[in-house]
């Protein structure tokens, strides 16, 4: 039993409520937050849960607030729940210096090396705490889960369904960081928070674990063609060509003049929620 997560704000939203709270995570050794959008639906029945992870600089905030996913979230009766990106205000000196590291820049990872090792615990927060915590105390249904993310939260979402086929029935990603073992965001984050030897890397890398992890569904990736991430961070190339060699099925859609922000989300979002709800609203 956990104790029940503090209500900040609640917000009406397509007949459901756009809420954010706050509670002790005893995984992250501290306060975290998160926001949920509950869908007309939730007031008279379980329903299923899709989870959103946001990208590098991002709060539980921004999703809700310029992804305009509420409307389809109300209309396919799904539970949306987006997670803060890392623990905030943790004491660790450095944690607000750099905007891709630290605070706002957990990257989903458990960290290993001091001093991150005793707070940023992404990884776990994501794929067992929080979900633990909005099964006992919100009306989803724990067995219909999916995931997406964006940029660095697409990656979030790759590894987590990647590494639990079984609990993440579906899985999509707004620009990825598809390859974080090659690209700079991911080896400056990777040897901060789980040391230099890239070895160590491997189980956070889609790329990496695509290959050997038998997620027997297809995934959705979209990708805009004028993101200035694209060529040098996220590599949806190297993912796709992991995915080829062992018979990953991939939808990796690149889309024409769209750059790296929630306008570029805002625009494809539908197509995501559509699917998720086609793989969890049977
Ligand atoms: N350094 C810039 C760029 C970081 C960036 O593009 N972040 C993306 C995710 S990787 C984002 O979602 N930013 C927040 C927003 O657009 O609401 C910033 O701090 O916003």
């Amino acid at each position: 039993m956990s104790t029940a997560p503090n209500l900040i704000s609640k917000n009406k939203c397509f007949g459901g409520t756009v809420n954010f709270y706050q509670h002790q995570s005893q995984t992250c050794n501290g306060e975290m937050r998160f926001a949920i959008y509950q869908p007309p639906q939730a007031k008279l029945e379980r329903v299923p849960v899709l989870y959103f992870l946001s990208g590098l600089s991002c709060t539980e905030e921004n999703f809700m607030v310029k992804a305009g996913a509420q409307q389809l979230a109300a209309e396919y009766g799904l539970m949306l729940v987006a997670p803060d990106t890392s623990p905030r205000n943790t004491g660790i000196v450095g944690e607000e210096d750099d905007w891709d590291f630290g605070a706002g820049a957990g990257f989903y990872v458990d960290a290993t090396v001091e001093p991150w090792a005793s707070r940023y615990r992404m990884y776990s927060y994501v794929v067992h705490e929080l979900p633990d915590l909005i099964a006992e105390h919100f009306p989803v249904q724990p067995d219909k889960q999916g995931i997406f993310g964006h940029s660095m939260g697409g990656h979030g979402a790759l590894i987590c369904a990647l590494r639990n086929p079984e609990q993440y029935k579906s899985v999509s990603a707004f620009a990825p960081i598809a390859a974080p073992r090659r690209c700079p965001w991911g080896q400056k984050a990777f040897t901060n928070y789980l040391g230099s030897d890239p070895e160590s890397w491997r189980p956070y890398d889609a790329s990496e674990l695509v290959l050997i992890a038998g997620y027997n569904r297809p995934i959705l990736i979209d990708q805009g063609t004028a993101d200035p991430f694209l060529e040098e961070q996220l590599l949806p190339e190297v993912f796709q060509q992991a995915c080829e060699t062992v018979g990953q099925p991939l939808t990796l859609r690149f889309q024409e003049g769209y750059n790296h922000s929630y306008y570029f989300i805002a625009t494809f979002i539908a197509d995501h929620i559509r699917y998720h709800a086609a793989a969890l609203c049977s």
